[in-house]
């Protein structure tokens, strides 16, 4: 397996995010390397995926959609109703194919990061959380995330998609339905 271009990929990422955005990636970055340390995840698993998981955060929706129609990458059309949801899927390529990431647990991590997923793997859940809690967020309702981390990684993620599923219905935003089905499914976890 070729090695993965780590230090190309923070070049990158360092040229293209805004300010704000890198230290976020930098605060997910020390976030889920703690997280996974706590709860038994692989750390560099954990490491790369949070470096990835924003690269086209900043890409305008037409550029996201542009993307994913020009390399044809196939996605349920869910996914096509809220187009910034699309970051995810399109960081995973960009990762594969630019920076030679092919760990398919690493590249699921970034792909699902913002909305979730049915059955979420540890490390999906890792980055997921790291993404809502890293020292630099500071919305309404983090310090409930932060707080249900001490009943777990599951009980944080579902703490953290009712606040992001109240804020969207609260501010009459369309709602990605992988959210409620990754909601639907941590419930079914006894969650
Ligand atoms: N399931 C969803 N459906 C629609 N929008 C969502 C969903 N989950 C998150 N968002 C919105 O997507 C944006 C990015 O989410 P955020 O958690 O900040 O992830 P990121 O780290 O990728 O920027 C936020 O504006 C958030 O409200």
């Amino acid at each position: 397996m070729a090695e993965i271009k780590l230090d190309r990929l923070l070049q990158d990422l360092r040229r293209q995010l805004s300010d704000v955005r890198f230290r976020h990636v930098e605060g997910v970055v020390q976030t889920a390397r703690d997280l996974a340390d706590r709860f038994g995840v692989c750390p560099s698993k954990a490491e790369v995926a949070a470096w990835l998981h924003d690269f086209a955060r900043e890409w305008s929706k037409d550029r996201l959609l542009r993307y994913v129609k020009e390399h044809a990458i196939s996605l349920p059309d869910e996914w096509l109703t809220v187009p910034l949801l699309l970051h995810g899927p399109v960081a995973a390529h960009i990762g594969k194919q630019t920076y030679q990431i092919e760990d398919e647990e690493i590249l699921d991590a970034v792909r699902y990061h913002t909305t979730g997923r049915p059955n979420m793997t540890d490390l999906d859940l890792v980055l997921f959380v790291a993404d809502a809690i890293e020292p630099n967020r500071s919305y309404p309702g983090v310090e409930a995330v932060r707080a249900a981390l001490t009943d777990g990684l599951a009980n944080a993620a579902r703490a953290s998609l009712d606040n992001t599923i109240t804020y969207l219905i609260a501010t009459g935003r369309p709602l990605g339905l992988l959210a409620v089905a990754a909601r639907n499914s941590l419930l079914e976890r006894g969650v």
